[in-house]
């Protein structure tokens, strides 16, 4: 097996550090000027690529590896890839992208098979500041994958001695932990932001979850899925550490104040993606769908809190 990443930002190189470590990788990015020049992204400065790295500007040079790692953005994910024609057969195609594509409101692996019906989708997910891998501190992730002998190849190869891979054939149930767990970071932040306490943020982590639980499960995935590192596990970490984009977005709303539009916040698109599903589908997510409309500024963090504390009383 040979590897690829595809997006040099901070996720792509901190994997590329990672796995370089074990064994040579090819990391293609769309401006690679910068990174041939410095073997450093501005998007994770200070993180220098090995010499294992070979970065690469070619897109051919690195679609030809046998595992090929998407690190882009959720929203880049469909555009980038029906830009490619070539038909990438029998590959292992990982998407370590975390959210839910607002057109077609579907998952990367969803997005993988349709353009390259031949290859076999995987998720790369959980719990891990690309900062932390990349400076070799301790790490767990899930690798999902339909074929348990291919997931379990990928397994082996992707993981080193910092970083550890558990292994499941929940493709649907992993990558919607990492989606979903990104929409309650921005309504914790948002908590946070405005002064509600920690009290209220705990009630939105437990409640968030339990909406990520339900949408999952409508959807086919197995709710123990959710319990581990790309649900529970992500979502522990999202929603109580400000190194969160999705969390600082949040709190930047919560405190009436701008937020960087260049960096990446994957749970604005999803919010708006997970409230038109819930919609579709009649499934009550009260937290995921105030999220859109916070996202969206049709609705305050104020107006927010009292709809969330004025729904009918229920049981837990
Ligand atoms: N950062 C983290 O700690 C973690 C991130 N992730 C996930 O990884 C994914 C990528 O995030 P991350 O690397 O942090 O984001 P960054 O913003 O750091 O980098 C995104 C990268 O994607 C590239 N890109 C954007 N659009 C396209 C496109 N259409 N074609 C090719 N390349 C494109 C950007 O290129 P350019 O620089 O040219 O704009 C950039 O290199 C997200 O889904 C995120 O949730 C998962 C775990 C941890
Ligand atoms: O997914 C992540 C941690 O697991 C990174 O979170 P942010 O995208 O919110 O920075």
């Amino acid at each position: 097996m040979s590897v690829a990443i595809l997006g040099g930002g901070a996720f792509g190189t901190a994997l590329a550090v990672a796995i370089g470590q074990k064994r040579p990788v090819t990391l293609w990015a769309r401006d690679a000027a910068h990174l041939l020049e410095h073997r450093e992204s501005p998007r994770l400065p200070g993180v220098t690529l090995p010499e294992t790295v070979t970065i690469t500007a070619d897109l051919e040079q690195a679609l030809d590896k046998t595992a090929i790692l998407f690190s882009m953005p959720m929203q880049s994910l469909e555009g980038f890839a029906a830009q490619i024609s070539t038909p990438l057969t029998g590959k292992a195609l990982v998407a370590c992208c975390k959210g839910i594509d607002l057109t077609t409101l579907q998952g990367p692996a969803a997005i993988l098979s349709q353009h390259w019906p031949q290859a076999t989708p995987a998720i790369l997910t959980g719990p891990s500041f690309a900062a932390d891998i990349a400076r070799g501190l301790p790490t767990a992730l899930t690798l999902a994958c339909a074929d348990d002998a291919l997931g379990t190849t990928l397994q082996e190869w992707l993981s080193t001695p910092t970083l550890r891979l558990y292994r499941t054939t929940d493709v649907t149930g992993a990558e919607l932990g990492g989606a979903l767990k990104n929409v309650i970071a921005i309504a914790c932040g948002a908590c946070i932001g405005a002064g509600l306490g920690d009290s209220a943020r705990a009630a939105l982590m437990t409640r968030g979850f339990a909406e990520m639980t339900r949408l999952a499960a409508s959807l086919g995935a197995r709710p123990e899925t959710l319990a581990g590192l790309s649900g529970l596990g992500d979502l522990t970490l999202t929603c109580t550490s400000d190194l969160s984009r999705n969390f600082r977005y949040g709190l930047a709303l919560g405190k009436g104040q701008a937020f960087d539009p260049t960096v990446t916040v994957e749970g604005a698109a999803t919010a708006r993606a997970v409230a038109q599903i819930a919609q579709k589908r009649g499934l009550p997510l009260p937290v995921c769908t105030a999220v859109a409309h916070l996202t969206d500024g049709s609705l305050t963090v104020q107006d927010a809190m009292t709809q969330l504390l004025s729904r009918p009383l229920k049981e837990e």
